[in-house]
């Protein structure tokens, strides 16, 4: 019989699976064993079964700090654990299983055979995450910089393999210097098989990557396919080529924070999900993130106890006085958002990167929902090419792995400008479009106040294939704001009447207030169908609910095809 730790596992409220045997023995046994780290060095008799037991348990505890403890001292004093104690941050306590604790690189340049850490710099296996199996990797910094080798890369395809063929998320921490420049073509040649299984994996098991120290080169390209990246503030940073190659090849001076820093692609990039303040905050929200999420594309994510009631109650009241009379001022959308889900419990993604869009999840009646909400604190909600990149890679992961979308909208239309039409705001702006048309999961939009354009239509509208459509009395649903389309459609009597010498801006005024009344509100989009139902703003809790609970067995096919052609 084998000793074995007790699977402790976090109290989630989630429905556990069985959790894998954990097959690391813990120090009192290996105390009992009588082979702690001093005897490690020693000679065992491997003609008997003790010795061989002996050598294999003083192999396996030197695999557990190949580099010795004074590398791990560097490490940490460095602002970094090491890889093995983020695992343990990260999964359920002894639930970590290792594989291919005992490989070695095989390369012999440069004096390499000289010098083969057990491991290869890199840890990895699986466990669980409030008893949740996940895969997950970890590069170790201490063994020639976390570089990637031939050996190491197989290690991470495997446990890549591992998670699609079991239908587990996958989670990759990243602290390495890319390809082991020793290996040559060798390491270079795994990043194509690694970014490979990233494809694959792509839409069938959700994908994590926690960067905690270099991530460069090559090596950015994994994360950059995965669908999360979770950056630490300060020890972590992304680039294609460093500060140095930038010198010498454009002579622009970059320092590191500057270039790749985890603010610069929170804020600036929007290439990171999230800003954590430390590792303990990144493991924080790579669990809770996994909480929402289905293990794969076949799944469902676990529905948490919910005390929600499916009636108007007081607390729903506070939306009736939310938007304010002039539809110049600004409102905060987060406070709708906040109002209608479970518990006002919303947990954003890439908060810094365009919040002129918000997305993220949250829980109805315990069931995760995906939320792309305008707001009107930014831009006005405007969208523009970075807001419309973000919210339509959302849509379509919350599409492929089944997760219902909630859309509120505010928008007064695109960013207009030269540096939006000259960036391409019209191929980039259409993968949001093409997000909502392809989704078909269930799909329920509300309309809060403006809805002017394409950009109505973008915003998950009734013709572009969402299921429920739903508009409080201050929705304004037309082709553009009053301002704009009384200019147009009499720019001929109002510069009749200031050649007259007429009062220009009050007969202005006057046809703005009848183009408010009779088109910028929700009625006539009620009355053609494309709004199912105005309701007060109080009532929107429950109608999502109701919503929700109607569209659960929704089914929805498409054409059969090899895949579309999304503008990238
Ligand atoms: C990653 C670093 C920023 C870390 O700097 P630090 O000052 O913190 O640490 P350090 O330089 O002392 O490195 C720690 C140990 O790791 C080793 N080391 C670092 N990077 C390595 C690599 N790529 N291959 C092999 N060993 C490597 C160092 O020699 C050192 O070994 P020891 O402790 O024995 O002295 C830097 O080492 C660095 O810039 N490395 C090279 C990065 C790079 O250019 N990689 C190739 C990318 S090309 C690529 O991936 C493909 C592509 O993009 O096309």
């Amino acid at each position: 019989m084998r000793d074995m730790h007790i699977v402790q596992e976090r109290s989630s409220g989630l429905s556990e699976q069985p959790s894998p045997q954990p097959l690391a023995p813990d120090n009192r046994v290996e105390q009992e064993r009588g082979i702690m780290s001093e005897n490690l060095q020693q000679e065992f008799d491997l003609s008997t079964t003790a010795g061989k037991l002996a050598d294999f348990y003083a192999r396996r505890e030197r695999s557990f700090a190949p580099s010795g403890e004074a590398a791990i001292e560097k490490q940490h004093a460095r602002g970094k654990n090491t890889a093995r104690e983020r695992i343990d941050m990260l999964l359920d306590e002894g639930s970590f299983v290792e594989f291919d604790a005992l490989a070695r690189h095989r390369t012999t340049a440069f004096g390499m055979e000289a010098k083969k850490p057990l491991g290869d710099g890199l840890v990895s296996g699986y466990g669980t995450v409030d008893g949740r199996l996940v895969a997950v990797y970890s590069q170790d910094f201490t063994v020639y910089g976390g570089s990637l080798s031939q050996v190491n890369g197989e290690k991470i395809v495997k446990v890549q393999k591992f998670a699609l063929k079991n239908g587990c998320p996958v989670i990759g921490i990243n602290d390495g210097g890319g390809a082991r420049i020793q290996e040559g073509v060798a390491s270079l040649a795994m990043f194509a098989d690694i970014f490979r299984m990233n494809v694959r994996a792509s839409g069938v098991v959700p994908q994590i990557s926690v960067i905690m120290g270099p991530c460069a080169g090559g090596a950015a390209y994994s994360p950059a396919l995965t669908d999360y990246i979770i950056m630490v503030d300060k020890t972590s940073h992304m680039f294609i080529t460093g500060p140095d190659v930038i010198k010498t090849v454009t002579g622009e001076d970059v320092d590191m924070e500057t270039l790749g820093g985890a603010r610069q692609h929170n804020s600036v990039t929007g290439t990171s999900t999230y800003l954590a303040e430390d590792e303990e905050d990144a493991f924080d929200f790579v669990r809770e993130l996994l909480e929402f999420l289905p293990s794969n594309n076949l799944a469902e994510s676990l529905p948490l106890e919910h005390d929600q009631e499916a009636q108007v109650c007081v607390d729903d009241l506070d939306l009736d006085t939310l938007i304010p009379d002039s539809a110049n001022q600004p409102y905060d959308m987060r406070a709708v958002i906040e109002s209608v889900v479970d518990d006002g419990h919303f947990l954003e993604m890439q908060a810094l990167y365009a919040p002129n869009v918000m997305i993220g999840y949250a829980r109805v009646e315990g069931r995760t929902v995906g939320i792309v909400a305008n707001q009107p604190m930014q831009f006005a909600g405007c969208l523009d090419i970075s807001a419309s990149e973000k919210a339509a890679r959302f849509v379509r992961h919350c599409d492929a792995f089944n997760i219902p979308i909630l859309t509120f909208v505010d928008v007064p239309g695109f960013l207009p400008g030269t540096d939006q039409e000259f960036n391409g705001i019209i191929r980039r702006g259409a993968k949001l479009l093409y997000a909502y048309a392809e989704a078909t999961v269930p799909l329920v939009t509300v309309i809060t106040r403006k809805a002017y354009g394409g950009a109505y239509i973008v915003m998950g509208s009734k013709k572009l294939g969402a299921d429920i459509n739903l508009a409080w009395p201050t929705a304004q649903i037309g082709v553009m704001g009053a301002q704009g389309a009384v200019n147009i459609l009499y720019r001929r009597e109002l510069a009749a009447l200031a050649a007259e010498g007429g009062d220009v801006e009050a007969r202005r005024a006057e046809l703005i207030t009848k183009y408010e009344e009779e088109l910028l509100n929700p009625y006539q989009a009620a009355e053609l169908g494309y709004i199912d139902e105005v309701i007060a703003p109080s009532e929107t809790r429950v109608r999502i609910i109701s919503s929700l609970r109607a569209l659960h067995d929704k089914r929805a096919s498409t054409p059969a095809k090899k895949h579309g052609n999304i503008p990238l």
